[in-house]
């Protein structure tokens, strides 16, 4: 399958991912924002970047609209579990030790994939025309509602203006 397709694919994953996240941070009132582990994250992205071949920095700006996405996902979700009790998850996984293992696996598959897409981002035009035909294939797999997909939106908003 064409690399833009994996990279969409695991672009959602990861914010179903966030969904998680914001299961095991619910009614601990604590921030969702967490400034260390987006360092640590970041860090990490530009260590394996260039391991990969990208310029670190080409890895950091996608891994930011993918953290920044992960907050949108986990802020809708506190709000729509604040105001629907029904809807709040039963089970609160483990941040440490089971969620924060789960993206950092999905990491360099990411970045490997970001590589991959290199030569169709190099034209704007077709980078855009394969990034909708990944997005509508992605989501013909796996139905989104509409807060994952503005925050999908997000998320990938920056992969076409990347070098
Ligand atoms: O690990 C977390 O606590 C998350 O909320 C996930 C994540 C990320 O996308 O990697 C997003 C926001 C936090 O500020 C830190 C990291």
């Amino acid at each position: 399958p064409p690399p833009m397709d994996g990279l969409v694919e695991s672009a959602v994953q990861r914010l179903l991912l966030a969904g998680q996240v914001a299961a095991a941070k619910f009614g601990g009132g604590g921030p969702i924002t967490d400034p260390a582990r987006e360092r640590e994250v970041l860090d990490s992205v530009a260590a394996m970047s260039a391991a990969a071949g990208l310029a670190p920095e080409t890895g950091v700006r996608f891994f930011r609209a993918q953290i920044e996405a992960a907050k949108v996902v986990q802020r809708g979700l506190h709000a729509r579990w604040r105001a629907h009790p029904a809807l709040r998850p039963r089970e609160r996984p483990d941040l440490a030790t089971e969620v924060r293992p789960r993206l950092d696996a999905l990491t360099p598959r990411m970045l490997r994939l970001l590589k991959q897409t290199e030569p169709v981002r190099r034209s704007a035009p077709e980078c855009h025309a394969r990034l909708a035909q990944a997005r509508h294939a992605a989501e013909a797999r796996t139905p989104l509602d509409g807060l994952h997909r503005m925050a999908l939106n997000q998320a990938l908003r920056p992969v076409c203006d990347l070098p």
